[in-house]
């Protein structure tokens, strides 16, 4: 694409880039009538949407060899390693649409089977053994193994129905006696034990209704906004939605299941067109690619409840349907060519909402000439940057020709398409919204109960991991403004959207989520940069409009004088008569604060900034490096970099206690770099809390809770300073106390901590709670039996 780029001479460049949105139709048919003369242009687009070119394609013969891998570790028992190759093998086998390869199928899936019951994967193994008999029915192997797995099970019935089936299809006579000798022990097992069904570990959904009312309405300086004609009480659900559509992350491509995003379980399925994505179940292969349709020819015999699964298997190269119901995200990028695997995600995310607009009108039979799918989403094409309305330009026309290429003449467009599709990547780059999911959320309770280092004692230390894994539109869910301090929160089950009220809400609020900066998180300038580069606003919720404690405090300094509380900061804060502070960084202007109601402030408000409540100092100038309440000077690059010295010995012990590798010599290192930054940053610093939160971490790991306990209270108290007292982030800390507490054998501190923590987490939860994060129901557990325990 760099070449592609380079490759456009400098007026058209600068024409294009220096463009509005109304210039977009001239501009895209300049640059198009360009790169249509340019050798280079085809080339590009031809390794894009090549098959046998493709990076994704099918390859048997790798396929093969991957298969002798898996083999050669399962002889040597190394079986994580073999379940490793099976899945790589299924991965690149091409499926062919006469079904020739059925048996090497089945193999795999039957070795993958073995692999995972020797894991103790049951669940995950008994899949692929319904897999490989839908395949192929007469496969004596897969009766066999499926049969062994539903005596591991406990479901003997249907064990035994497995074996003689295996029996009677079995043709060596070793093979025979070893079916017979595993029956015999089967059949001995279920007289004795009585059967029991198997584990499922299917969430039942519950039932969400979303009763409250939303309007979208116009606000004077946000364009539209969310609001409601009624109260809403705190912790209420407000909104749920599926997005338009969705792209994984590519960090998260062969960890996660490319539909429902969650973390992909061993047994894996792949598409069969290609190797890119994969899915964790038919469900959501069939949801991404749409129903699979198969050559009737190929249809084998088996019983009903396989034969979903052999359509699974059993597919055209091509699989394409006209009447599915929902969206098939990846069925136009599918069938070898790789595109979607190479452009950008903002990129495919437009290809497939283009895909999804064809469709629509190919169905209706709207006629083939396609402008564009015009969204009714803002856009801030005028506000981009040179070099982002250039690099639109040459992705739109891209993607048009991919899309081109897959649609053939069912889809022929004019040069209004293309500047739709410009204006379609710039609607993404301000709608799309993160999904992000809690690690526990995916990997079980275990993941999230982190257990500490064995060698010193069976400490456990909770803590969540946010993973972010996918990016999404969601059609409403775009026209909620941001706020700093906001007021709903959002999260994600699979791929839908929740949004809850944190707080109580007054009919005809503005009802606001973060698009990332919170007050708490990132002071004044950088969220007034952040929302200024994405989304071309400069903020004017209530934390970036009154002057408040945690902006003053989070990135300051110590006052070089003892006992004095208050804060040295880069920022010029100069206060006018009207009662205005202006904020500058630098030489810019950052944004213009109100004093927040004298009456209201709390003391050490008041102790940070004195200067500023200070009546008689109707105008005044609190310069960078000095004390916002008694002027004293600090050196503050001096300052800066001997917190940075310090932090980066922090951070190296951070990483060895994420490898479980805590040297106890870096716990003493870490505790004297923690006395030099308390000398240098305001004690309720950001940078203080972090610190603080990593050695409590690395004490845990150690084993010596005391200490653990100790410090995790201290970074406690610091965030109640940034946040407010409900804020979710006080709750994920107050978990890591709760299991300290409880190593300590302190039942009543847990439980205190704990309710506190629950009380937060139904704010932003509700009942969501037990889904999202399943492992403070098992400290809920732990909690309440040691309570038992202790009475
Ligand atoms: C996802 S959209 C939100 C809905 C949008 N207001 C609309 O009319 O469709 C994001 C855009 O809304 C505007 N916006 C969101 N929050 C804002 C805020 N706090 N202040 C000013 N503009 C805001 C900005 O133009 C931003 O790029």
């Amino acid at each position: 694409m760099e070449r592609l780029k380079s490759a456009v001479p400098a007026e058209l460049r600068r024409a294009v880039s220096e463009g509005t949105a109304g210039d977009l139709p001239c501009t895209t048919s300049r640059l198009l009538a360009f790169l249509d003369g340019l050798p280079l242009f085809h080339q590009v687009i031809g390794e894009l949407t090549d098959p046998e070119l493709a990076l994704c394609r099918k390859d048997k013969g790798r396929a093969t060899e991957l298969k002798g891998r898996g083999n050669a570790c399962f002889s040597r028992r190394e079986f994580e390693q073999a379940l490793g190759f099976y899945s790589q093998a299924l991965r690149y086998f091409p499926i062919s649409s006469d079904g020739t390869d059925r048996s090497m199928i089945a193999t795999l899936y039957i070795n993958r089977a073995s692999t995972m019951h020797k894991l103790g994967l049951l669940e995950e193994c008994l899949r692929d053994c319904n897999r490989a008999i839908s395949v192929s029915p007469n496969y004596s192997k897969a009766w066999y193994r499926r049969g062994m797995v539903n005596a591991s099970l406990k479901m003997y019935s249907s064990a035994i129905h497995d074996m003689e089936v295996a029996l009677s299809m079995e043709v060596t006579s070793s093979g025979k006696s070893n079916i017979e000798q595993e029956l015999k022990l089967i059949l001995e097992k279920h007289q004795n034990i009585n059967e029991v069904g198997t584990s499922s570990s299917n969430f039942m959904d519950e039932e969400q209704q979303c009763k409250v009312v939303l309007d979208c309405i116009s606000t004077p300086n946000k364009d539209r906004g969310m609001t409601s004609p009624n109260d809403i009480s705190p912790a209420s659900l407000i909104h749920t939605e599926d997005p338009l559509t969705a792209i994984i992350m590519k960090s998260c491509r062969d960890t996660h299941c490319h539909y429902c995003f969650s973390e992909a379980p061993a047994d894996v399925v792949f598409c069969t067109s290609c190797t890119l994505p994969i899915y964790c179940s038919k469900r959501c292969q069939e949801q991404a690619v749409g129903e699979i349709s198969w050559n009737q020819n190929t249809c084998l015999e088996f019983n009903n409840n396989a034969v979903d699964l052999a359509k699974l298997s059993i597919t055209s190269t091509r699989c394409r349907t006209s009447n599915s119901k929902h969206n098939a995200e990846h069925r136009h990028e599918c069938g070898g060519a790789h595109w979607a695997a190479v452009l950008p995600a903002d990129i495919v995310l437009a290809g497939r909402v283009m895909a999804q607009y064809i469709e629509k009108r190919l169905m209706a039979r709207k006629g083939s000439t396609i402008s564009g799918p015009n969204l009714d989403l803002v856009h801030h094409y005028d506000q981009e940057s040179p070099a982002s309305k250039f690099e639109s330009h040459i992705y739109a026309i891209v993607l048009l020709l991919c899309l081109q290429n897959y649609y053939k003449s069912d889809f022929s467009w004019t040069e209004d398409s293309l500047s739709q599709l410009v204006l379609l990547i710039s609607q993404i780059k301000v709608n799309s919204i993160a999904i992000v999911h809690m690690k526990s959320m995916d990997g079980g309770k275990e993941l999230t109960v982190n257990k500490g280092f064995s060698a010193y004692s069976d400490a456990v230390m909770c803590s969540v991991e946010q993973v972010r894994v996918a990016q999404a539109i969601y059609m409403s869910g775009s026209f909620f403004n941001h706020s700093c301090r906001p007021n709903v929160h959002a999260y994600f089950y699979s791929r839908t959207l929740f949004l809850r009220a944190t707080e109580y809400i007054k009919a005809g609020s503005p009802i606001e989520l973060s698009y990332g900066p919170q007050a708490g998180e990132m002071d004044l300038p950088e969220r007034q940069k952040s929302l200024q580069e994405n989304y071309y606003f400069s903020c004017q919720c209530s934390s970036c409009s009154v002057l408040n404690l945690s902006d003053l405090v989070m990135n300051s300094f110590y006052c070089p004088q003892s006992n004095c509380l208050g804060a040295v900061s880069e920022s010029i804060y100069h206060r006018c008569k009207e009662n205005f502070v202006h904020v500058s960084l630098g030489e810019c202007h950052v944004c213009t604060l109100s004093l927040p109601d004298i009456s209201k402030f709390d003391d050490d408000m008041v102790k940070v900034g004195k200067l500023f409540f200070r009546k008689s100092d109707a105008i005044l100038n609190v310069d960078p490096a000095f004390c916002m309440s008694c002027r004293s000077q600090l050196d503050l690059s001096f300052a800066a970099a001997m917190s940075d010295r310090a932090t980066s010995k922090i951070n190296r012990l951070k990483e060895l206690t994420a490898l479980d590798n805590v040297p106890e010599v870096l716990i003493a290192e870490a505790l004297q770099s923690l006395e030099q930054i308390k000398k240098l940053r305001h004690p309720y610093s950001k940078a203080l809390a972090q610190v603080e939160d990593t050695i409590a971490e690395a004490f845990a790991k150690v084993g010596d809770q005391e200490q653990a306990r100790k410090h995790c209270e201290a970074s406690i108290k610091i965030l109640e300073k940034l946040y407010h007292p409900n804020h979710i982030i006080i709750a994920h800390e107050l978990i890591k106390l709760v299991s300290i507490d409880l190593s300590l054998g302190d039942g009543a501190s847990a439980s205190a901590a704990l309710a506190r923590a629950e009380a937060i987490f139904l704010l932003y939860y509700g009942p969501d709670v037990k889904r999202i994060l399943p492992y403070v129901d098992v400290l809920r557990r732990t909690v309440s039996e040691r309570s038992i325990g202790s009475c």
